[in-house]
């Protein structure tokens, strides 16, 4: 069968071992979503949820925190395991709670400890700039300069980062690094074994964020003994906007002072005891600060439980199918059209594609027109995020004959190519 036809992406779809996952979500009507990436689809298990946490209130009241089928005093250790397999953490060294920023000035504030010619924070160009601001203002805590003290290494092409160039960063003057597992736009995987060792060998602690990694790559942190880790949970995760992310932190530091206390931080044994000394929890649960959020806590519980059935292993395998397919298709239909390839061809990929093209901003908007939902980031970048859980093969099909259409007839033109204001 013609790979390019949309018999056979119908036939991929039919031989997808996932495909019946598709129908556990609300899907927008007559839209393609590609935007998985950036916020997830609400599923029916996390609607359920949502609605059974919100019920134990109305019901239970206070007694909600220890009755209920989800008390919410423990609701946070109780997701903190079900995302444990996700990055190959033990079930104690994973907590839900704050936001991807909040966890990272919470680990940063545990980590960094500057002391003697150590006193540098080792990041990237690339970053996601909420986490290079976090990073600045912390430097700024502990009275040094970011312009001098936040190294960022520099990208040769603008797109990916070199392992090497990392570790030839990984001075003696470097005391904490924070990088990305995935790159927020041109979705490079890194080395984190390889990072995380060389950075063990220099005697310096080394963190990443998991953002647009989890729920699309495998990960083993606690094998590759990587000291901590943080993400949201609303892009592949489904978690729902603004839902509660999650921590990880290396067994090895339990015992560790958490930066930022505050009580829901402590031993649940002695919480309620309300001593002004605290103790805190002997496991990642130390690293929560006040009290969760729980409503937004609970789609995550019935989002988390379609990846229990999936399997992070075959989400990744149909994951990299989906984008292969994608490239192929770009690459035999998109030519001559002005696009280049910004993400990496083989699998150090993650979950999206990025096509970078200099009417970008404008080609996004005509896709939304179309019915396609992607994404832009500036300056020329659409991405295409194909999420395994709920996206077809035919989907892609699609965008591609949309994208084709769009490009012809250059229906980019009745748009102004500026982004949006959340692009
Ligand atoms: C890589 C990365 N880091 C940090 C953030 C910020 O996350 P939050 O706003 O949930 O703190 C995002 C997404 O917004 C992200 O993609
Ligand atoms: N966190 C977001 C938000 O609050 C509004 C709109 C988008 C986002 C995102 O997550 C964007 C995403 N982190 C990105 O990779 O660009």
């Amino acid at each position: 069968m013609e790979k390019t036809t949309v018999e056979y992406a119908q036939h991929l779809d039919e031989k997808d071992v996932l495909a019946h996952f598709r129908e556990e979500f609300y899907l927008l009507e007559d839209k393609i979503y590609m935007d998985g990436n950036s916020l997830g689809l609400l599923s029916k298990r996390a609607e359920k949820v949502l609605l059974e946490l919100l019920h134990s209130w109305k019901s239970l009241g206070i007694d909600g925190w220890t009755d209920g089928a989800h008390p919410w005093f423990y609701l946070s250790e109780f997701v903190g395991k079900k995302m444990a397999p996700l990055v190959g953490g033990q079930s104690n060294e994973v907590i839900a709670t704050g936001s991807t920023t909040t966890n990272l000035h919470q680990l940063v504030a545990t980590f960094y400890k500057p002391s003697g010619k150590r006193t540098k924070i080792l990041a990237d160009e690339l970053n996601f700039p909420s986490d290079i601001y976090a990073l600045q203002s912390q430097l700024k805590l502990k009275g040094y300069n970011p312009e001098e003290h936040l190294v960022r290494v520099k990208s040769r092409d603008g797109r990916f980062l070199k392992e090497a160039d990392i570790v030839d960063a990984m001075t003696e003057e470097v005391a904490l690094i924070v990088l990305p597992a995935v790159l927020y736009r041109s979705g490079q995987v890194l080395d984190l074994s390889y990072l995380t060792q060389e950075a063990k060998k220099r005697g310096i602690p080394i963190g990443f964020d998991l953002c647009h990694s989890i729920g699309t790559i495998e990960h083993r942190l606690h094998k590759q003994e990587v000291d901590f880790a943080f993400w949201c949970t609303y892009k592949y995760l489904n978690g729902g906007p603004g839902s509660v992310g999650g921590l990880f932190v290396h067994e090895k530091h339990f015992g560790t002072m958490p930066g930022l206390t505050g009580w829901f931080g402590s031993d649940k044994a002695v919480q309620f005891d309300m001593s002004h000394t605290m103790t805190p929890a002997q496991d990642a649960s130390a690293f929560q600060i006040g009290t969760p959020h729980v409503l937004s806590l609970a789609p995550v519980v019935g989002a988390l439980a379609l990846f229990e059935e999936a399997t992070i292993q075959r989400i990744r395998k149909k994951s990299l199918r989906l984008t292969e397919y994608f490239l192929m298709l770009i690459d035999v239909e998109l030519k001559g059209y002005g696009f280049t390839i910004g993400n990496p061809m083989d699998e150090t990929r993650g979950g999206h594609i990025l096509l970078e093209h200099q009417e970008a901003a404008r080609i996004c908007k005509a896709l939304k027109a179309e019915g396609v939902i992607p994404d832009f980031r500036a300056p020329n970048g659409v991405r295409l995020a194909p999420v395994a859980l709920y996206n077809t093969f035919e989907d892609i099909w699609q965008t591609v004959q949309i994208l084709k259409r769009i490009l012809d007839e250059k229906r980019y033109e009745r748009f102004e190519n500026k982004r949006g204001v959340v692009a």
